[in-house]
Protein backbone atom coordinates (compact mmCIF):
# COMPACT_ATOMS: atom_id res chain seq x y z
CA UNK A 1 0.00 0.00 0.00
CA UNK A 2 3.15 2.22 0.81
CA UNK A 3 4.51 1.79 -2.45
CA UNK A 4 1.25 2.14 -4.67
CA UNK A 5 1.80 6.22 -3.81
CA UNK A 6 5.03 6.43 -2.83
CA UNK A 7 5.62 8.04 -6.00
CA UNK A 8 2.63 10.49 -6.37
CA UNK A 9 3.52 11.34 -2.53
CA UNK A 10 7.24 12.56 -3.59
CA UNK A 11 5.77 14.59 -6.34
CA UNK A 12 3.15 16.00 -4.42
CA UNK A 13 5.60 16.50 -1.47
CA UNK A 14 7.59 18.76 -4.14
CA UNK A 15 4.76 20.83 -4.99
CA UNK A 16 3.85 21.50 -1.27
CA UNK A 17 3.97 25.64 -2.58
CA UNK A 18 1.54 24.95 -5.12
CA UNK A 19 -0.98 22.97 -3.54
CA UNK A 20 -1.28 25.66 -0.69
CA UNK A 21 -1.88 28.03 -3.75
CA UNK A 22 -4.55 25.59 -4.97
CA UNK A 23 -6.28 25.72 -1.48
CA UNK A 24 -6.35 29.29 -1.48
CA UNK A 25 -7.90 29.76 -4.45
CA UNK A 26 -10.23 27.18 -3.84
CA UNK A 27 -11.76 29.17 -0.39
CA UNK A 28 -11.84 32.20 -3.00
CA UNK A 29 -13.28 30.42 -5.39
CA UNK A 30 -15.94 29.61 -2.96
CA UNK A 31 -16.78 32.83 -1.67
CA UNK A 32 -16.79 34.04 -5.53
CA UNK A 33 -19.32 31.32 -5.72
CA UNK A 34 -21.76 32.51 -2.93
CA UNK A 35 -21.46 35.89 -3.43
CA UNK A 36 -22.32 35.74 -7.16
CA UNK A 37 -25.75 33.34 -6.26
CA UNK A 38 -26.21 36.15 -3.24
CA UNK A 39 -26.25 38.61 -5.47
CA UNK A 40 -28.18 37.58 -8.20
CA UNK A 41 -31.21 36.80 -6.06
CA UNK A 42 -31.07 40.18 -4.08
CA UNK A 43 -31.07 41.55 -8.36
CA UNK A 44 -33.98 39.10 -8.94
CA UNK A 45 -35.93 39.97 -5.81
CA UNK A 46 -35.56 43.62 -6.33
CA UNK A 47 -36.31 44.01 -9.84
CA UNK A 48 -38.76 41.02 -10.31
CA UNK A 49 -40.65 41.05 -6.74
CA UNK A 50 -40.02 44.28 -5.36
CA UNK A 51 -40.88 46.26 -9.01
CA UNK A 52 -37.13 48.39 -8.14
CA UNK A 53 -35.88 50.64 -11.36
CA UNK A 54 -33.25 49.03 -13.22
CA UNK A 55 -30.59 51.96 -12.13
CA UNK A 56 -31.32 51.79 -8.74
CA UNK A 57 -29.69 47.99 -8.84
CA UNK A 58 -27.39 49.29 -11.70
CA UNK A 59 -24.52 49.30 -8.74
CA UNK A 60 -25.49 45.78 -7.44
CA UNK A 61 -25.45 44.43 -11.00
CA UNK A 62 -21.93 45.96 -11.86
CA UNK A 63 -20.62 44.36 -8.34
CA UNK A 64 -22.24 41.12 -9.57
CA UNK A 65 -20.08 41.57 -12.94
CA UNK A 66 -17.39 41.87 -11.34
CA UNK A 67 -17.70 38.90 -9.01
CA UNK A 68 -18.56 36.84 -11.83
CA UNK A 69 -15.16 38.04 -13.63
CA UNK A 70 -13.40 36.81 -10.58
CA UNK A 71 -14.96 33.64 -10.37
CA UNK A 72 -13.54 33.20 -13.85
CA UNK A 73 -10.35 33.97 -13.25
CA UNK A 74 -9.58 32.33 -9.82
CA UNK A 75 -11.30 28.93 -12.01
CA UNK A 76 -8.41 29.96 -14.32
CA UNK A 77 -5.81 30.53 -12.35
CA UNK A 78 -6.92 26.77 -10.65
CA UNK A 79 -6.53 24.87 -13.76
CA UNK A 80 -3.27 26.55 -14.39
CA UNK A 81 -1.80 25.64 -11.03
CA UNK A 82 -2.74 22.35 -12.45
CA UNK A 83 -0.81 22.44 -15.11
CA UNK A 84 2.17 23.78 -13.55
CA UNK A 85 2.13 20.99 -11.23
CA UNK A 86 1.13 18.31 -14.35
CA UNK A 87 4.62 19.84 -15.84
CA UNK A 88 6.74 19.95 -12.69
CA UNK A 89 5.48 16.56 -11.74
CA UNK A 90 6.04 14.98 -16.04
CA UNK A 91 9.72 16.08 -15.99
CA UNK A 92 10.81 14.57 -12.03
CA UNK A 93 9.30 11.43 -13.58
CA UNK A 94 10.58 11.21 -16.93
CA UNK A 95 13.91 12.59 -15.53
CA UNK A 96 13.99 9.94 -12.68
CA UNK A 97 13.22 6.98 -15.25
CA UNK A 98 15.68 8.17 -17.50
CA UNK A 99 18.09 8.31 -14.58
CA UNK A 100 17.63 4.98 -13.17
CA UNK A 101 17.72 3.47 -16.79
CA UNK A 102 21.54 5.15 -16.90
CA UNK A 103 22.32 4.16 -13.81
CA UNK A 104 20.54 0.71 -13.75
CA UNK A 105 22.96 -1.97 -13.25
CA UNK A 106 23.94 -4.31 -15.66
CA UNK A 107 22.01 -7.38 -15.37
CA UNK A 108 18.51 -5.64 -15.16
CA UNK A 109 19.03 -3.22 -17.59
CA UNK A 110 19.29 -6.08 -20.41
CA UNK A 111 16.24 -7.20 -18.62
CA UNK A 112 12.63 -6.43 -20.48
CA UNK A 113 11.68 -5.51 -24.31
CA UNK A 114 13.15 -1.88 -25.48
CA UNK A 115 9.71 -0.87 -26.96
CA UNK A 116 7.72 -1.50 -23.77
CA UNK A 117 10.17 0.61 -22.12
CA UNK A 118 9.92 3.35 -23.87
CA UNK A 119 5.98 3.42 -23.32
CA UNK A 120 6.28 3.35 -20.09
CA UNK A 121 9.42 6.56 -20.31
CA UNK A 122 6.67 8.56 -22.77
CA UNK A 123 3.07 7.10 -22.90
CA UNK A 124 2.81 6.19 -19.10
CA UNK A 125 4.69 9.43 -17.95
CA UNK A 126 1.97 11.39 -19.90
CA UNK A 127 -0.83 9.93 -18.92
CA UNK A 128 0.13 10.58 -15.26
CA UNK A 129 -0.90 14.43 -16.11
CA UNK A 130 -4.41 14.06 -15.36
CA UNK A 131 -3.23 13.55 -11.83
CA UNK A 132 -2.07 17.16 -11.26
CA UNK A 133 -3.54 19.14 -13.96
CA UNK A 134 -7.72 17.18 -13.33
CA UNK A 135 -7.41 15.50 -10.20
CA UNK A 136 -5.94 17.42 -7.70
CA UNK A 137 -7.18 21.04 -8.78
CA UNK A 138 -11.12 19.76 -8.47
CA UNK A 139 -10.26 17.49 -5.47
CA UNK A 140 -9.07 21.12 -3.78
CA UNK A 141 -12.30 22.65 -4.92
CA UNK A 142 -14.51 19.84 -3.82
CA UNK A 143 -13.22 19.50 -0.54
CA UNK A 144 -13.89 23.17 0.39
CA UNK A 145 -16.38 24.57 -1.87
CA UNK A 146 -19.25 22.41 -1.26
CA UNK A 147 -18.86 22.93 2.48
CA UNK A 148 -19.04 26.31 1.95
CA UNK A 149 -21.98 25.82 0.14
CA UNK A 150 -23.97 23.94 2.39
CA UNK A 151 -23.22 26.27 5.15
CA UNK A 152 -24.66 28.57 3.56
CA UNK A 153 -27.84 26.31 2.52
CA UNK A 154 -27.92 25.30 6.71
CA UNK A 155 -28.20 28.97 7.70
CA UNK A 156 -31.05 29.92 4.20
CA UNK A 157 -33.02 27.11 4.26
CA UNK A 158 -32.40 23.90 6.64
CA UNK A 159 -34.53 21.47 4.39
CA UNK A 160 -32.69 21.56 1.64
CA UNK A 161 -29.20 20.90 3.38
CA UNK A 162 -30.81 18.41 4.77
CA UNK A 163 -32.16 17.01 1.24
CA UNK A 164 -28.16 18.19 -0.25
CA UNK A 165 -26.21 15.80 2.79
CA UNK A 166 -28.38 13.06 2.11
CA UNK A 167 -28.18 12.64 -1.51
CA UNK A 168 -24.10 13.65 -1.74
CA UNK A 169 -22.83 11.08 -0.34
CA UNK A 170 -24.15 9.06 -3.17
CA UNK A 171 -21.70 10.98 -5.72
CA UNK A 172 -18.33 9.82 -3.85
CA UNK A 173 -19.54 6.11 -3.14
CA UNK A 174 -20.52 5.70 -6.98
CA UNK A 175 -16.84 7.65 -7.65
CA UNK A 176 -15.02 5.37 -5.30
CA UNK A 177 -16.96 2.28 -6.74
CA UNK A 178 -15.90 3.16 -10.56
CA UNK A 179 -12.69 4.30 -9.54
CA UNK A 180 -11.40 1.32 -8.05
CA UNK A 181 -12.15 -1.01 -11.49
CA UNK A 182 -10.75 1.96 -13.33
CA UNK A 183 -7.61 1.77 -12.00
CA UNK A 184 -7.33 -2.13 -12.57
CA UNK A 185 -8.50 -1.21 -16.55
CA UNK A 186 -5.59 1.19 -16.29
CA UNK A 187 -3.29 -0.91 -15.13
CA UNK A 188 -4.27 -3.48 -17.97
CA UNK A 189 -4.06 -0.82 -20.54
CA UNK A 190 -0.18 -0.12 -19.86
CA UNK A 191 0.50 -3.60 -19.60
CA UNK A 192 -1.60 -4.23 -23.33
CA UNK A 193 0.59 -0.96 -24.91
CA UNK A 194 4.50 -1.76 -23.45
CA UNK A 195 2.89 -5.59 -24.96
CA UNK A 196 2.03 -3.68 -28.25
CA UNK A 197 4.99 -0.94 -28.48
CA UNK A 198 7.81 -4.23 -27.76
CA UNK A 199 6.12 -5.84 -30.22
CA UNK A 200 5.65 -3.53 -32.55
CA UNK A 201 9.68 -2.48 -31.91
CA UNK A 202 11.01 -5.72 -32.26
CA UNK A 203 9.05 -6.56 -35.42
CA UNK A 204 10.28 -3.15 -37.20
CA UNK A 205 13.95 -4.27 -35.84
CA UNK A 206 13.94 -7.84 -37.14
CA UNK A 207 11.80 -6.60 -40.70
CA UNK A 208 14.47 -8.07 -42.65
CA UNK A 209 14.70 -11.17 -41.11
CA UNK A 210 11.23 -11.77 -41.33
CA UNK A 211 11.16 -11.11 -44.76
CA UNK A 212 13.70 -13.30 -45.56
CA UNK A 213 12.06 -15.84 -44.19
CA UNK A 214 8.61 -15.43 -45.16
CA UNK A 215 7.34 -14.28 -41.72
CA UNK A 216 6.22 -10.60 -42.15
CA UNK A 217 2.39 -11.69 -42.52
CA UNK A 218 2.66 -13.59 -39.37
CA UNK A 219 4.28 -10.89 -37.35
CA UNK A 220 1.76 -8.27 -38.67
CA UNK A 221 -1.14 -10.60 -37.19
CA UNK A 222 0.69 -10.47 -34.02
CA UNK A 223 0.70 -6.56 -34.37
CA UNK A 224 -2.44 -6.58 -34.99
CA UNK A 225 -3.36 -8.98 -32.02
CA UNK A 226 -1.81 -7.09 -29.67
CA UNK A 227 -3.42 -3.85 -30.67
CA UNK A 228 -6.77 -5.50 -30.68
CA UNK A 229 -5.85 -6.22 -26.70
CA UNK A 230 -4.67 -2.82 -26.46
CA UNK A 231 -7.84 -1.21 -28.12
CA UNK A 232 -10.46 -3.22 -26.30
CA UNK A 233 -8.51 -1.99 -22.69
CA UNK A 234 -9.12 1.30 -23.78
CA UNK A 235 -12.70 0.41 -24.28
CA UNK A 236 -13.18 -1.07 -21.48
CA UNK A 237 -12.59 2.32 -19.93
CA UNK A 238 -14.09 4.71 -21.91
CA UNK A 239 -17.50 1.99 -20.93
CA UNK A 240 -16.80 2.79 -17.68
CA UNK A 241 -16.09 6.55 -18.21
CA UNK A 242 -19.06 6.67 -19.94
CA UNK A 243 -21.22 4.78 -17.52
CA UNK A 244 -19.77 6.91 -14.60
CA UNK A 245 -20.41 10.05 -16.39
CA UNK A 246 -24.71 8.62 -17.02
CA UNK A 247 -24.55 7.58 -13.67
CA UNK A 248 -23.55 10.70 -11.61
CA UNK A 249 -25.48 12.78 -14.30
CA UNK A 250 -28.38 10.73 -13.32
CA UNK A 251 -27.88 11.51 -9.60
CA UNK A 252 -27.13 14.50 -9.73
CA UNK A 253 -30.32 15.45 -11.56
CA UNK A 254 -32.65 13.64 -9.08
CA UNK A 255 -31.08 15.36 -6.33
CA UNK A 256 -31.63 19.09 -7.83
CA UNK A 257 -34.84 17.83 -8.28
CA UNK A 258 -36.07 16.73 -5.11
CA UNK A 259 -34.60 20.05 -3.71
CA UNK A 260 -36.67 22.34 -6.03
CA UNK A 261 -39.69 20.11 -5.48
CA UNK A 262 -39.24 20.69 -1.56
CA UNK A 263 -38.25 24.38 -2.16
CA UNK A 264 -41.48 24.82 -4.71
CA UNK A 265 -43.92 23.07 -1.64
CA UNK A 266 -42.79 25.66 0.84
CA UNK A 267 -42.38 28.53 -1.45
CA UNK A 268 -46.62 28.01 -3.03
CA UNK A 269 -48.37 25.71 -0.81
CA UNK A 270 -47.22 26.64 3.22
CA UNK A 271 -45.77 29.73 2.22
CA UNK A 272 -43.27 29.23 4.72
CA UNK A 273 -40.00 30.92 3.50
CA UNK A 274 -39.46 34.03 1.13
CA UNK A 275 -39.02 34.31 -2.63
CA UNK A 276 -35.40 35.54 -2.38
CA UNK A 277 -34.09 32.80 0.39
CA UNK A 278 -35.68 29.90 -2.44
CA UNK A 279 -34.45 31.70 -5.36
CA UNK A 280 -30.92 32.16 -3.58
CA UNK A 281 -30.71 27.99 -2.72
CA UNK A 282 -31.73 27.24 -5.78
CA UNK A 283 -29.20 29.24 -7.43
CA UNK A 284 -26.43 27.33 -4.49
CA UNK A 285 -27.71 23.60 -5.41
CA UNK A 286 -26.89 23.14 -8.84
CA UNK A 287 -23.21 24.85 -7.92
CA UNK A 288 -23.21 22.14 -5.61
CA UNK A 289 -23.74 18.94 -7.10
CA UNK A 290 -21.68 20.51 -10.41
CA UNK A 291 -18.84 20.45 -7.94
CA UNK A 292 -19.45 17.27 -6.87
CA UNK A 293 -20.08 16.14 -10.52
CA UNK A 294 -16.84 17.52 -11.55
CA UNK A 295 -14.36 15.75 -8.97
CA UNK A 296 -16.30 12.78 -9.90
CA UNK A 297 -15.11 13.10 -13.36
CA UNK A 298 -11.64 13.92 -12.07
CA UNK A 299 -11.73 11.35 -10.08
CA UNK A 300 -12.18 8.83 -12.94
CA UNK A 301 -8.87 10.57 -14.50
CA UNK A 302 -7.14 10.95 -11.57
CA UNK A 303 -7.77 7.13 -11.45
CA UNK A 304 -6.37 6.77 -14.79
CA UNK A 305 -3.53 8.42 -14.27
CA UNK A 306 -2.76 6.33 -10.80
CA UNK A 307 -2.84 2.94 -13.30
CA UNK A 308 0.26 4.80 -15.33
CA UNK A 309 2.17 6.24 -12.35
CA UNK A 310 2.15 2.55 -10.86
CA UNK A 311 3.67 1.31 -14.01
CA UNK A 312 6.25 3.91 -13.60
CA UNK A 313 7.19 3.06 -10.28
CA UNK A 314 7.08 -0.93 -10.68
CA UNK A 315 9.49 0.27 -13.52
CA UNK A 316 11.71 2.13 -10.96
CA UNK A 317 11.46 -0.22 -8.25
CA UNK A 318 12.30 -3.03 -10.39
CA UNK A 319 15.46 -1.53 -11.54
CA UNK A 320 18.08 -2.21 -9.15
CA UNK A 321 20.54 0.64 -8.45
CA UNK A 322 24.11 0.62 -9.08
CA UNK A 323 26.99 1.94 -6.91
CA UNK A 324 26.63 4.92 -4.50
CA UNK A 325 29.10 7.77 -5.22
CA UNK A 326 30.37 6.86 -1.41
CA UNK A 327 30.80 3.61 -1.57
CA UNK A 328 31.78 4.37 -5.21
CA UNK A 329 35.21 5.96 -3.87
CA UNK A 330 35.53 3.92 -0.67
CA UNK A 331 36.09 0.82 -3.57
CA UNK A 332 38.01 2.82 -5.91
CA UNK A 333 41.55 1.99 -3.75
CA UNK A 334 40.08 -1.82 -3.30
CA UNK A 335 40.37 -3.16 -6.94
CA UNK A 336 43.71 -0.94 -7.38
CA UNK A 337 46.02 -2.29 -8.71
CA UNK A 338 45.84 -2.82 -12.34
CA UNK A 339 45.55 -5.02 -14.30
CA UNK A 340 44.12 -6.85 -11.80
CA UNK A 341 43.95 -10.74 -10.56
CA UNK A 342 40.36 -12.19 -11.11
CA UNK A 343 38.85 -14.90 -9.69
CA UNK A 344 36.34 -16.93 -9.74
CA UNK A 345 34.83 -19.36 -6.66
CA UNK A 346 32.05 -21.65 -7.35
CA UNK A 347 30.06 -19.52 -9.60
CA UNK A 348 26.66 -21.33 -11.15
CA UNK A 349 24.22 -19.41 -13.08
CA UNK A 350 21.10 -20.43 -15.02
CA UNK A 351 19.24 -18.38 -17.78
CA UNK A 352 15.81 -19.92 -16.35
CA UNK A 353 14.85 -23.11 -13.75
CA UNK A 354 15.58 -26.37 -15.48
CA UNK A 355 17.31 -24.43 -18.26
CA UNK A 356 20.97 -24.62 -19.04
CA UNK A 357 23.62 -24.55 -16.15
CA UNK A 358 26.75 -22.76 -15.78
CA UNK A 359 29.01 -24.40 -12.99
CA UNK A 360 32.36 -22.41 -13.26
CA UNK A 361 34.02 -24.29 -10.41
CA UNK A 362 37.22 -22.18 -9.08
CA UNK A 363 39.25 -20.32 -11.85
CA UNK A 364 41.82 -17.79 -11.27
CA UNK A 365 43.12 -15.58 -13.95
CA UNK A 366 47.09 -13.51 -12.57
CA UNK A 367 47.31 -10.28 -13.59
CA UNK A 368 48.24 -9.39 -17.19
CA UNK A 369 47.45 -13.29 -18.17
CA UNK A 370 45.92 -14.12 -21.00
CA UNK A 371 42.76 -16.75 -21.04
CA UNK A 372 41.68 -18.63 -23.96
CA UNK A 373 38.40 -20.01 -23.59
CA UNK A 374 37.23 -22.83 -25.88
CA UNK A 375 34.66 -25.69 -26.52
CA UNK A 376 31.47 -26.91 -28.26
CA UNK A 377 29.20 -23.77 -28.97
CA UNK A 378 26.63 -24.27 -26.59
CA UNK A 379 28.39 -25.06 -23.79
CA UNK A 380 29.13 -21.95 -22.16
CA UNK A 381 31.68 -19.89 -23.40
CA UNK A 382 29.68 -16.58 -24.03
CA UNK A 383 27.73 -16.95 -20.61
CA UNK A 384 31.27 -17.14 -18.52
CA UNK A 385 32.64 -14.06 -20.27
CA UNK A 386 29.62 -12.06 -19.84
CA UNK A 387 29.51 -13.21 -16.03
CA UNK A 388 32.75 -12.19 -15.99
CA UNK A 389 32.20 -8.97 -17.81
CA UNK A 390 28.71 -8.13 -15.38
CA UNK A 391 26.16 -8.30 -17.72
CA UNK A 392 24.73 -11.26 -15.90
CA UNK A 393 24.51 -11.87 -12.35
CA UNK A 394 25.75 -15.08 -10.85
CA UNK A 395 22.86 -17.32 -9.29
CA UNK A 396 25.72 -18.46 -6.64
CA UNK A 397 29.23 -18.04 -6.01
CA UNK A 398 31.57 -14.98 -6.19
CA UNK A 399 33.61 -13.19 -8.52
CA UNK A 400 37.06 -11.42 -7.29
CA UNK A 401 38.40 -8.80 -8.56
CA UNK A 402 42.08 -8.14 -6.60
CA UNK A 403 40.34 -10.41 -4.03
CA UNK A 404 37.37 -8.00 -3.64
CA UNK A 405 33.83 -9.56 -4.68
CA UNK A 406 32.72 -8.15 -7.62
CA UNK A 407 29.29 -6.81 -6.77
CA UNK A 408 26.73 -3.98 -8.44
CA UNK A 409 27.90 -1.40 -5.92
CA UNK A 410 31.49 -1.55 -8.23
CA UNK A 411 29.73 -1.94 -11.37
CA UNK A 412 30.75 1.71 -12.78
CA UNK A 413 33.92 1.48 -11.22
CA UNK A 414 34.66 -1.94 -12.91
CA UNK A 415 32.87 -0.89 -16.55
CA UNK A 416 35.47 1.77 -16.46
CA UNK A 417 38.31 -0.46 -16.08
CA UNK A 418 37.02 -2.98 -18.82
CA UNK A 419 36.52 -3.12 -22.70
CA UNK A 420 34.32 -5.64 -23.81
CA UNK A 421 34.98 -6.15 -27.44
CA UNK A 422 32.14 -8.37 -28.58
CA UNK A 423 31.26 -9.46 -32.46
CA UNK A 424 28.68 -7.17 -32.80
CA UNK A 425 29.38 -3.95 -30.94
CA UNK A 426 26.72 -1.46 -31.23
CA UNK A 427 27.28 1.56 -33.74
CA UNK A 428 25.50 4.61 -32.70
CA UNK A 429 24.38 7.03 -35.28
CA UNK A 430 26.57 9.37 -35.70
CA UNK A 431 29.95 9.88 -37.24
CA UNK A 432 32.75 7.74 -37.23
CA UNK A 433 34.69 9.90 -34.97
CA UNK A 434 31.79 10.14 -32.73
CA UNK A 435 31.48 6.68 -32.40
CA UNK A 436 34.97 6.30 -31.44
CA UNK A 437 34.95 8.71 -28.88
CA UNK A 438 32.44 6.87 -26.63
CA UNK A 439 35.53 4.83 -25.81
CA UNK A 440 36.67 7.32 -23.43
CA UNK A 441 35.12 8.87 -20.54
CA UNK A 442 35.99 11.95 -21.06
CA UNK A 443 36.60 14.96 -23.88
CA UNK A 444 39.13 13.87 -26.11
CA UNK A 445 40.78 15.92 -28.97
CA UNK A 446 40.43 14.80 -32.96
CA UNK A 447 44.18 14.11 -32.70
CA UNK A 448 43.59 11.49 -29.65
CA UNK A 449 40.59 9.74 -31.72
CA UNK A 450 42.79 9.48 -35.09
CA UNK A 451 45.60 7.97 -33.19
CA UNK A 452 43.15 5.26 -31.54
CA UNK A 453 41.78 4.76 -35.09
CA UNK A 454 45.63 4.50 -36.28
CA UNK A 455 46.20 1.64 -33.89
CA UNK A 456 43.16 -0.35 -34.57
CA UNK A 457 43.92 -0.19 -38.06
CA UNK A 458 40.53 1.47 -38.77
CA UNK A 459 42.59 4.72 -40.16
CA UNK A 460 42.93 3.33 -43.27
CA UNK A 461 39.23 2.51 -43.64
CA UNK A 462 38.53 6.11 -43.14
CA UNK A 463 40.58 7.74 -45.51
CA UNK A 464 38.62 6.02 -48.00
CA UNK A 465 36.05 7.73 -47.61
CA UNK A 466 35.08 11.25 -48.48
CA UNK A 467 34.05 12.60 -45.39
CA UNK A 468 36.83 10.37 -43.70
CA UNK A 469 36.12 10.77 -39.86
CA UNK A 470 33.26 12.71 -40.46
CA UNK A 471 31.07 10.36 -42.14
CA UNK A 472 27.87 9.35 -41.08
CA UNK A 473 27.30 6.06 -39.62
CA UNK A 474 25.24 3.30 -37.91
CA UNK A 475 21.35 3.42 -38.12
CA UNK A 476 20.29 5.40 -41.13
CA UNK A 477 23.74 6.84 -42.36
CA UNK A 478 26.63 4.55 -43.92
CA UNK A 479 26.68 0.79 -43.25
CA UNK A 480 30.11 -1.26 -41.42
CA UNK A 481 31.37 -4.61 -42.27
CA UNK A 482 31.87 -7.16 -39.51
CA UNK A 483 35.73 -6.78 -39.28
CA UNK A 484 35.34 -3.03 -39.59
CA UNK A 485 32.88 -2.70 -36.98
CA UNK A 486 34.95 -5.09 -34.48
CA UNK A 487 38.07 -2.62 -35.58
CA UNK A 488 35.68 0.28 -34.40
CA UNK A 489 35.19 -1.53 -31.49
CA UNK A 490 39.09 -1.43 -30.97
CA UNK A 491 39.53 2.13 -31.39
CA UNK A 492 37.31 2.69 -28.69
CA UNK A 493 39.18 0.45 -26.62
CA UNK A 494 42.70 1.83 -27.20
CA UNK A 495 41.33 5.44 -26.20
CA UNK A 496 40.06 3.74 -22.98
CA UNK A 497 43.28 1.71 -22.48
CA UNK A 498 41.40 -0.53 -20.19
CA UNK A 499 43.07 -2.91 -17.79
CA UNK A 500 41.02 -5.76 -18.45
CA UNK A 501 40.26 -6.98 -21.99
CA UNK A 502 36.81 -9.30 -22.65
CA UNK A 503 37.35 -10.40 -26.29
CA UNK A 504 34.71 -12.95 -28.13
CA UNK A 505 36.42 -13.30 -31.00
CA UNK A 506 34.89 -13.28 -34.63
CA UNK A 507 33.77 -16.50 -35.80
CA UNK A 508 32.97 -16.17 -39.55
CA UNK A 509 36.05 -16.17 -41.75
CA UNK A 510 37.76 -12.51 -41.88
CA UNK A 511 40.34 -11.79 -44.88
CA UNK A 512 43.87 -12.20 -44.22
CA UNK A 513 44.55 -8.16 -43.95
CA UNK A 514 42.13 -7.85 -41.66
CA UNK A 515 42.85 -10.74 -39.86
CA UNK A 516 46.39 -9.66 -39.36
CA UNK A 517 45.76 -6.01 -38.62
CA UNK A 518 43.37 -6.92 -35.92
CA UNK A 519 45.83 -9.53 -34.22
CA UNK A 520 48.11 -6.85 -34.29
CA UNK A 521 45.67 -4.71 -32.43
CA UNK A 522 44.81 -6.93 -29.87
CA UNK A 523 48.42 -7.38 -29.24
CA UNK A 524 49.23 -4.40 -28.67
CA UNK A 525 46.44 -3.43 -26.70
CA UNK A 526 46.59 -6.62 -24.45
CA UNK A 527 49.98 -5.80 -23.19
CA UNK A 528 49.18 -4.26 -19.95
CA UNK A 529 45.94 -5.58 -19.54
CA UNK A 530 44.30 -9.38 -17.76
CA UNK A 531 42.58 -10.40 -21.12
CA UNK A 532 39.94 -13.16 -22.02
CA UNK A 533 39.07 -14.62 -25.12
CA UNK A 534 36.31 -16.63 -26.52
CA UNK A 535 38.66 -18.12 -28.94
CA UNK A 536 37.98 -19.45 -32.27
CA UNK A 537 41.34 -19.13 -33.76
CA UNK A 538 44.30 -21.36 -33.21
CA UNK A 539 46.53 -18.39 -33.53
CA UNK A 540 44.84 -17.26 -30.47
CA UNK A 541 44.47 -20.14 -28.40
CA UNK A 542 48.51 -21.47 -29.13
CA UNK A 543 49.39 -18.20 -27.75
CA UNK A 544 47.32 -17.70 -24.70
CA UNK A 545 48.92 -18.23 -21.53
CA UNK A 546 45.87 -20.07 -20.09
CA UNK A 547 42.91 -22.41 -21.53
CA UNK A 548 40.05 -23.38 -20.35
CA UNK A 549 38.23 -26.07 -22.10
CA UNK A 550 34.19 -25.82 -21.42
CA UNK A 551 31.80 -28.95 -21.80
CA UNK A 552 28.39 -28.58 -21.24
CA UNK A 553 28.82 -25.70 -18.73
CA UNK A 554 31.67 -26.80 -17.00
CA UNK A 555 35.35 -26.05 -17.10
CA UNK A 556 36.49 -29.92 -18.22
CA UNK A 557 40.18 -28.66 -17.77
CA UNK A 558 42.69 -26.02 -17.97
CA UNK A 559 46.53 -25.85 -18.99
CA UNK A 560 48.89 -24.70 -22.16
CA UNK A 561 47.98 -25.75 -25.49
CA UNK A 562 50.38 -28.52 -25.33
CA UNK A 563 49.50 -29.71 -21.95
CA UNK A 564 46.26 -30.21 -23.23
CA UNK A 565 46.78 -31.77 -26.38
CA UNK A 566 48.36 -34.79 -24.30
CA UNK A 567 45.82 -35.11 -21.61
CA UNK A 568 42.47 -34.27 -23.42
CA UNK A 569 41.63 -36.11 -26.11
CA UNK A 570 38.50 -33.79 -26.85
CA UNK A 571 40.80 -30.68 -26.86
CA UNK A 572 43.56 -32.35 -29.23
CA UNK A 573 40.36 -33.12 -31.57
CA UNK A 574 39.15 -30.08 -31.78
CA UNK A 575 41.96 -28.93 -32.59
CA UNK A 576 42.30 -30.95 -35.27
CA UNK A 577 38.83 -30.02 -36.49
CA UNK A 578 40.18 -26.57 -36.59
CA UNK A 579 43.65 -27.30 -38.18
CA UNK A 580 41.31 -29.01 -41.21
CA UNK A 581 39.23 -26.11 -41.35
CA UNK A 582 42.57 -23.96 -42.12
CA UNK A 583 42.22 -21.82 -39.61
CA UNK A 584 45.36 -22.31 -38.28
N1 LIG B 1 19.45 -15.41 -22.93
C1 LIG B 1 19.41 -16.74 -22.84
N2 LIG B 1 18.36 -17.34 -22.27
C2 LIG B 1 18.31 -18.69 -22.14
N3 LIG B 1 19.28 -19.50 -22.53
C3 LIG B 1 20.37 -18.98 -23.11
C4 LIG B 1 20.49 -17.55 -23.30
N4 LIG B 1 21.68 -17.31 -23.89
C5 LIG B 1 22.27 -18.52 -24.06
N5 LIG B 1 21.49 -19.52 -23.61
C6 LIG B 1 21.80 -20.95 -23.60
O1 LIG B 1 22.94 -21.15 -22.78
C7 LIG B 1 23.79 -22.15 -23.35
C8 LIG B 1 25.21 -21.61 -23.44
O2 LIG B 1 25.22 -20.54 -24.36
P1 LIG B 1 26.54 -19.75 -24.71
O3 LIG B 1 26.16 -18.65 -25.63
O4 LIG B 1 27.24 -19.41 -23.46
O5 LIG B 1 27.37 -20.85 -25.49
P2 LIG B 1 28.73 -20.68 -26.27
O6 LIG B 1 29.62 -21.77 -25.77
O7 LIG B 1 29.22 -19.29 -26.21
O8 LIG B 1 28.22 -21.02 -27.76
P3 LIG B 1 28.78 -20.45 -29.18
O9 LIG B 1 30.18 -20.90 -29.33
O10 LIG B 1 27.88 -21.12 -30.15
O11 LIG B 1 28.60 -18.98 -29.13
C9 LIG B 1 23.18 -22.53 -24.68
O12 LIG B 1 22.51 -23.75 -24.50
C10 LIG B 1 22.22 -21.43 -24.99
O13 LIG B 1 21.11 -21.93 -25.66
Amino acid sequence: MKRKTSLIAKQLSAQRKRLVFLAVISLALGAAIVSQAALLAEAVQRLFVESASFSSVAMLLGILLCVMAVRTLLSYGNGKVGLHMAAAAKTNMRAAVLQNMTHASMPSALCGQTGGKVSIALDAVDEADGYFSQYMPRMAEAAVIPIMILAVTFVQHANSALIMLFTAPFIPLFMILAGLKTKNKAEEKYAQLADFSGTFLDSLQGLVTLKLFGRARRQQQEIERSSLGYRDATMAILRIAFTNTFMLESIVMLSIGIVALELAIQLLVFKSMTFHTAFLVLLLVPEFYSLLKNSGTAFHSGRTSMGAIRKVENMLAETIGAAQPDEFMASQTKLLPMPPSIELDNVTFRYAPDSFELKAGRISVKPGEHIAIVGASGSGKTTLLHLIAGLLKPASGTIRVNGTPLSQQYESLWFERVSYITQHPYIFAGTFAENIAIGARRNVTRAEIEQAAEEAGLAEVAAQLEQGFDTYVGEGGRGLSGGEKQRLALARAFLKRPAVILFDEPTVGLDLHTERVLQRAIAALAKTATMITVAHRLYTIRHADNIWFMEHGALAASGRHDELMESLPQYAEMVDVQRKGGLA
